[in-house]
């Protein structure tokens, strides 16, 4: 599934189906190239979308998690193939995006937290964290969401982080991708880059 990578530094953007990854994509990239759609599991392969001058790119992971008419032996197949290549590739990932949505997010991590069972999206999050690779929650379709600092705080408090949520701006980015409405997670991504002392690469998250 992943044998096609560029060799280039990056940017992951990671998070279950249908939370909107690819439209983030769009969004970031300026290109409508990436196929986006109602259904989960539109994206079955990385798309990475790269300027090879700059050996840089933006890549779009399939999402895990449930999608129609895949088998979930399928789609858990997804997940372990996702944490494998940002295990081979951490030294090149300059920030890992977990995408998720603002809407049900904390419903679904709650539903899946027990004594045998971490949600995947807190577990990617530890996990992306453990490897020291910087890591931005975009929170999206933030237009659904009437109580937002509400959500963002329940969702701090299930990623361990202690709430308010203001507090974790290079962390968590409320965003609507639909609407074009990323500016807190191209903030946080340029302080993440400010930090990687690479400067040279604000332009793309400007
Ligand atoms: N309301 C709202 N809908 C959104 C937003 N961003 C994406 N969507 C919708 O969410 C659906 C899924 O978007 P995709 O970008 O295909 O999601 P994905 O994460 O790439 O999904 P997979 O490829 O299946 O993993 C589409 O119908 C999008 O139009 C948003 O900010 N607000
Ligand atoms: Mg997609």
């Amino acid at each position: 599934m992943f044998e096609d990578r560029p060799d280039r530094q990056e940017v992951v953007l990671v998070g279950r189906s249908n939370v909107g990854k690819s439209t983030l994509m769009r969004e970031l990239t300026g290109h409508s190239k990436f196929t986006t759609g109602k259904k989960p599991g539109v994206t079955r392969k990385p798309n990475h979308y790269d300027w090879a001058p700059e050996s840089f790119m933006f890549t779009d992971l399939p999402g895990f998690g449930f999608m129609s008419g895949v088998e979930e032996s399928r789609s858990e197949q997804i997940a372990t193939d996702i944490v494998r290549y940002v295990e081979a590739n951490a030294d090149d990932i300059l920030a890992g995006v977990l995408v998720v949505d603002g809407k049900s997010v904390v419903d679904i991590i709650d539903r899946h937290s027990g004594p045998d069972e971490i949600p995947h999206d807190v577990e990617l999050f530890h996990f992306l964290r453990e490897l020291e690779i910087p890591t931005v929650v975009a929170v999206n379709k933030m237009d659904k969401v009437d109580d937002e600092d509400e959500r963002l705080d329940d969702l701090c408090d299930r990623l361990g982080l202690l709430p308010p949520w203001r507090q974790w701006q290079d962390t968590i980015a409320p965003i609507s991708a639909k609407r074009g409405n990323v500016e807190p997670l191209l903030s946080a991504l340029k302080t993440h880059f400010h930090d990687q002392k690479r400067d040279d690469l604000l332009k793309f998250v400007s």
